[in-house]
This record gives C-alpha cells, structure tokens and sequence, in this order.
C-alpha cells in the first residue's frame, strides 16, 4: 500500500494540493483523474518525491520515503513523466538500459538480472524492432513506448505513469492500458493520470477523483464513476451507460442537441 498522509503543497501562493489522505491499493491498478490543472502530475511527483509537499507524508507500506537517497527510492518506484524532450544522440536500446541505472553502481556493472528486466520490457512494449534506431527518428507513439519501456526496466514495485497514452493510436491506448492492468495482476501497483474517463473506469481497479487539490471520490469505477461525480469534477453532464460485453460504465457527454432532440420527441409522443 502506498499511502500519503496530510499532503499539502503550495507553489508561490496557489495551493495546488490541500491535505490529501490517500491509500492506494497494492497489487492494483488505479487511474487517477480529473481536470486540468487539478493536481495530478503534482501529486504524482510527491509520491514519487520530486516534489517535497509543505506538509504530510508519504509511505510505502510502513516504510516512509523521506530520507531514502534517490536511488532507493528509484528501486521502489518507477515514474514515466510527461516527456516533452526526446534526448539526441541516444537509441532507443540505450534509452531502455538507463531503466537499470538505479540498479547499478561501480562494483556492480551490467549482469544478467538487468539484461532480463530489458527484454521483458522491450517485450512487453514490442519495441524490439527498433532498438538500434535513433530516438529522435522516431513517431510521437514509438518513442512514448520506448519510455514506456525504459520504466518497466527498472523494475519497481510501484509503477506512477503520467497520461501514457499521450501520442499513442487507439489500440496501442489498448494494449498499454491491458499491460497496466496485466502488470497490477502479477502483483505491481500501478497509477496512472488518464484523461480518457471511459478508458479509466474499464481498465481501472481503483479510480481516484481529483478536484481543485482535493479527493472528491475514490473508489471501485462502479461506485465513483456517476453522473453527479463528473458533474462536480469536471463540469459536464453526462449519462451513464453500461458497456454491454463488460458491463464497465461509460460517459456519454450530454450534448445540448441531444437533449434538444430529446426534448422535441418527447413532445411529439
Ligand atoms: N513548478 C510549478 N510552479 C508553479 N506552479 C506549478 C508548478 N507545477 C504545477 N503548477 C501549478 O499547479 C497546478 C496543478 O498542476 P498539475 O500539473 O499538477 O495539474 P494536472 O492536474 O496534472 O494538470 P493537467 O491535466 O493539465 O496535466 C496548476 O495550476 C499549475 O499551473
């Protein structure tokens, strides 16, 4: 269980996160969610302690995080960041071998357990066809998978993944997501900042709500995932349908030529 207690940080004089208590599931995949400028990379980055929080906490089943060195805290958890670079001069399968740095030091160089952590990672993101290919000559998705992959390398318990699926055609989106939930699975926790609300509630084992700092809900997708939720969180109006394969629930935004449409033909009956 990763849990954050009391968290609060401020940037100049917005308060950007308000007192957060939360305890996200072991073994599970949570997606985290909300709007724009709401506070998730910001939180993110406090469980992953980029960001010290003015106040509060954060624990990785009983162990707190403070005061571990960067490189400890790296063997626990794996962040993928919202990448606005692509670093020149690098392949991609030495992109995906930095995965394994936190790993190493001067009397431990390359061994087998880091070769295995990157194949399973080139694997799993089936980027093995490019692994000699100059980063910067890639696609916008080819290269988000090939950070995808450097992230599985390391090889954390705790997986925090930043909208992923930025840059990613549909059914790559598809496949990330069921490798997210696959991974939960075997055992890893993982957290990923989603902006597709439907792919969150059908992926997701756990779906936090974010709203102006705050938890607004936190829950199994069935019990979080409602009109009146999106309503208050992101200020739409949406039915709620059930997915008629998985039963999941999915947003349909109330357009206002909808309820027009809606309206008329009621009249007419
Ligand atoms: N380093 C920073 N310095 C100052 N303000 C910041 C900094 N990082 C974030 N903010 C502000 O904090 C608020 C929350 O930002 P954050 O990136 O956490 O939101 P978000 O929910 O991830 O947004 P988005 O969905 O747009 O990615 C925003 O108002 C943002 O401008």
């Amino acid at each position: 269980m990763l849990n954050a207690r009391g968290i609060s940080v401020r940037f100049g004089t917005q308060r950007v996160l308000d007192g957060i208590d939360l305890s996200i599931p072991a073994g599970r995949f949570s997606a985290l969610v909300g709007a724009n400028g709401s506070g998730k990379t910001t939180l993110l980055n406090v469980l992953a302690q980029l960001v010290k929080p003015d106040s509060g906490s954060v624990s990785l089943g009983t162990d707190p995080l403070a005061g571990l060195s960067r490189r400890d805290i790296a063997r626990r958890i794996g962040l993928l960041p919202q990448i606005t670079g692509t670093p020149v001069g690098l392949t991609v399968g030495e992109l995906v071998m930095q995965g394994r740095y936190p790993w190493q030091n001067w009397w431990r160089q390359w061994s087998d357990e880091d070769q295995r952590a990157v194949d399973a990672a080139v694997a799993l993101t089936d980027i093995g066809h490019l692994l000699q290919r100059p980063l910067t000559e890639l696609s916008g998705g080819q290269r988000q998978r090939c950070w995808i992959a450097m992230t599985l390398a390391q090889d954390t318990p705790v997986l925090l993944l930043d909208e992923p699926t930025t840059y990613l055609d549909i059914a790559h989106q598809v496949e990330l997501l069921q490798l997210a939930a696959d991974l939960a699975t075997r055992g890893k926790t993982v957290v990923a900042v989603l902006h597709d609300l439907n792919q969150a509630a059908c992926y997701a084992d756990h779906l936090i709500m974010l709203r102006d700092g705050g938890i607004h809900a936190e829950g199994e997708p069935a019990s979080v995932f409602t009109a009146d939720n999106l309503e208050a969180v992101f200020g739409f109006r949406a039915h709620i349908i059930r997915d008629p394969h998985s039963g999941n629930p999915l947003c349909v935004p109330r357009t206002e030529s909808a309820e027009l449409e809606l309206v008329s033909r009621e009249a007419r009956l």
